[in-house]
């Protein structure tokens, strides 16, 4: 996946600036951070075409913006910040209709078998007859990315996909996500608040400051107190846990950010 010279915004409004990311190699899960409005649904929303973005977004050698709307929408799933609507719907069917939306190829039991693995990978089988109406938030959250993770897309771009859940399943859910990455050589790229959960669980990690990239790379090299104190105005520490894996401590909030 290459990302150069990129830049995405609004009408009126350019917020992300010459975006320039190192190369992501298939099967790579990146974590995007950055304080809120640094620019990361903004950007998310222009690499998926449904904002407005210019530069290289390129797949596999292949020009995003040059492909026809059904066959980028074919490769890349977006999962939007908001949660998918407590329609009347079980979940099985929320994730067929969203499966059928672009693998119209797929019979019947190829969809049914792509269905059953997104429940099975995110671990919430137990959902697929239940209503969406009748689901928790969080719950309602792990079904909007079994609808995207169906359509098994070589570019996956989630927009806080863990905010509605607890401990046990924001680990659960991005591990999923990073396993499914890496078996199918696809590309993730996740915008998380959770700089710990995103160490622990992302290859790499970009962090975005006023709509530009201030560092990227393997989160132990990224996230440094300079980095988090630039990026997000606070003082912290970093440490390591006891398993080696290193945990950010937020001292305080610093006067200016
Ligand atoms: N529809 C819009 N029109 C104009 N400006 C917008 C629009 N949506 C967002 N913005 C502005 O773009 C900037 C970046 O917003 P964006 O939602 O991309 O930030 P973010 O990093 O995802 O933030 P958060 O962590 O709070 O979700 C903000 O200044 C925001 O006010």
């Amino acid at each position: 996946m290459l990302l150069q010279g990129v830049t995405a915004g609004y009408r009126n409004r350019r917020v992300i600036e010459g975006f320039d990311l190192p190369a992501l190699p298939p099967g790579t899960l990146l974590g995007l951070l950055g304080q809120n409005a640094a620019g990361k649904s903004t950007l998310l929303r222009g690499i998926a075409g449904l904002g407005r973005a210019s530069g290289t977004i390129a797949l596999d050698g292949v020009s995003l913006p040059a492909l026809s709307a059904a066959r980028r929408a074919a490769l890349v799933g977006y999962l939007p910040q908001s949660l998918p609507s407590p329609s009347p719907l079980v979940a099985y069917e929320a994730v067929l209709s969203a499966c059928r939306a672009v693998r119209g190829d797929l019979s019947h039991a190829q969809a049914e078998a792509a269905i059953a693995r997104a429940f099975q990978n995110l671990g919430i089988t137990h959902l697929a007859l239940r209503r969406m109406s009748e689901l928790s938030g969080g719950q309602r959250q792990m079904v909007g990315l079994a609808q995207v993770m169906v359509r098994e897309p070589k570019l996956l771009l989630l927009d806080e996909p863990t905010s509605a859940l607890d401990l046990r399943w924001q680990l659960s859910v991005v591990q999923a996500v990073r396993d499914a990455v890496r078996a199918s050589g696809a590309i993730g790229i996740v915008a998380i608040h959770d700089i710990n959960l995103a160490i622990r669980a992302c290859d790499q990690v970009a962090v975005l400051a006023k709509g530009r990239l201030l560092a990227a790379g393997p989160p132990a090299q990224v996230v440094t107190p300079d980095v988090l104190a630039e990026s997000f105005g606070v003082a912290s520490r970093v440490e390591a846990c006891s398993q080696g894996v290193p945990v950010v401590l937020v001292d305080r909030a610093l006067s200016v950010v």
